[in-house]
């Protein structure tokens, strides 16, 4: 195990390094080869198009790249599970986000970092980039700032913008969620879950769940400090304060036994094979921290053959990862012009991305791959004008 690790680690900072630094560049998409095509794309010919945006703003989407490019913005401070690491070290995630907005959805995106922290400050920064982007994807930016920086830049910016760690992960967890249902054929109503982290994605992902039908009574939530429980003082935010549950029992392993998701939002190594020998028959984990999941699915195979398991990760199957959901959303969005994303269209979303997948009997595949050509046209066709 530890070989095939730093053969990975040693992998990916080549694949990083060579053959150019970095894992995206701009391509020129006009004929620049001779004189006459520099002065339509320079001066004098650019001033034609300065002019007709000057003249009417919505030309810009007629003579720039605006309505297909994508501003990815972080702040560098909840980088996957690494946490605040800075936006200088987030760079090559959000470089990859954006050759993935490329690949799957063929949609450009330039990754901004951002050193600021202030969450009003950060809001002016973004909002100085509105001429620039189509729609502003936030990423990695920790909560409970993030619930306050996307509800601003969403009421003084006339651009869609899109927490992904909220609402992407959200989506896709909903849809790995709805196929294990379908699998076990449960009502939502009788489900219990945990969850290991209450932050930007717990917390969304909840919210999500809820909306599909789960009863907020057969929620828990723990963080940092343990299960958010009626006892709880400390490390409260308006957010957490919304999950507070009517009991005094403070750990995972007090509750997993009637718990049958575990949702893992926080930080690798969370369980272990005593804690999900509890879990109820076949029940599902989501072990979604990145890049060290809150347990292997080695480790859950070795315990418990009948769990469901799900990570971020890709070399492992059933990808719950906000992956499936960011670049082909933004296709929606842009291409309907669609400023706001509701619940009910993330709903939508999830049902079209469940029902990609064919259940059956034995199999344990909630979601279809990264790879699957179908979430291209079904994502963005789940939303309605
Ligand atoms: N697979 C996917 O698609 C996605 C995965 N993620 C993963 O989810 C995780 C959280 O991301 P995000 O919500 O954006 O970050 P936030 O910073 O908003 O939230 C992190 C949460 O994790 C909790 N946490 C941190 N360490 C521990 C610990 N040792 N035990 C219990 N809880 C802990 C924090 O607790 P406290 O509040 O007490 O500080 C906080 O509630 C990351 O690992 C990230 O990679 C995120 C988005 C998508
Ligand atoms: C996948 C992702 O966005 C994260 O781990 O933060
Ligand atoms: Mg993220």
């Amino acid at each position: 195990m530890k070989k095939i690790i730093k053969n990975l680690k040693n992998k990916s900072l080549l694949y990083h390094e060579l053959p150019k630094a970095g894992k995206i560049s701009i391509k020129v998409t006009k004929k620049l080869k001779n004189k006459k095509h520099l002065s339509l794309a320079y001066s004098p010919g650019v001033a034609e198009a300065c002019l007709k945006i000057k003249e009417k703003y919505k030309n810009i989407y007629k003579y720039t790249i605006k309505g297909n490019l994508v501003g990815i913005i972080t702040n560098g401070t909840a980088v996957l599970g690494l946490g605040n690491i800075g936006p200088a070290a987030s760079k090559p995630v959000m470089e990859g986000k954006s050759a993935l907005f490329k690949k799957f959805s063929n949609i450009d995106a330039f990754d901004i970092e951002i050193n600021e922290k202030d969450p009003d400050k950060l809001c002016n920064i973004i909002k100085s980039l509105e001429y620039t982007f189509g729609g502003i994807n936030l990423e990695d930016i920790k909560s409970p700032e993030c619930f306050f920086i996307e509800k601003k830049l969403k009421n003084i910016m006339n651009i869609p913008i899109f927490h992904d760690d909220q609402h992407g992960t959200a989506i896709v967890v909903c849809a790995a969620f709805l196929n294990w249902l379908k699998i076990r054929k449960k009502n939502i109503k009788n489900i219990k879950i945990i969850t290991s982290g209450a932050g930007a994605a717990a917390l969304a992902c909840l919210k999500l769940l809820m909306k599909l039908g789960l009863p907020k009574k057969n929620i828990y939530v723990s963080d940092t400090l343990g299960i958010i429980n009626i006892e709880r003082k400390k490390k409260l935010n308006y957010e957490k304060k919304k999950f507070i549950k009517n009991t005094k029992k403070k750990e995972i392993k007090d509750v997993i036994y009637k718990t049958e998701i575990f949702l893992g939002l926080s930080v690798g190594k969370i369980l272990n094979s005593e804690i999900i020998k509890k879990m109820p028959l076949k029940s599902l984990i989501f072990a979604l921290a990145n890049p060290i999941p809150e347990i292997f699915p080695e480790e859950v195979k070795k315990t418990r053959k009948d769990i469901f398991i799900c990570t971020g990760r890709s070399d492992y199957k059933n990808q719950v990862n906000n992956l499936l959901c960011f670049p082909y959303i933004f296709k929606g969005i842009l291409n309907k012009k669609k400023k706001n994303i509701n619940n009910k269209i993330k709903i939508n979303i999830s049902f079209a991305i469940s029902n990609i997948i064919k259940i059956k009997k034995k199999s344990k595949k909630l979601v279809p791959s990264p790879f699957n050509k179908k979430l291209i046209s079904v994502i963005p066709n789940s939303i309605y004008k």
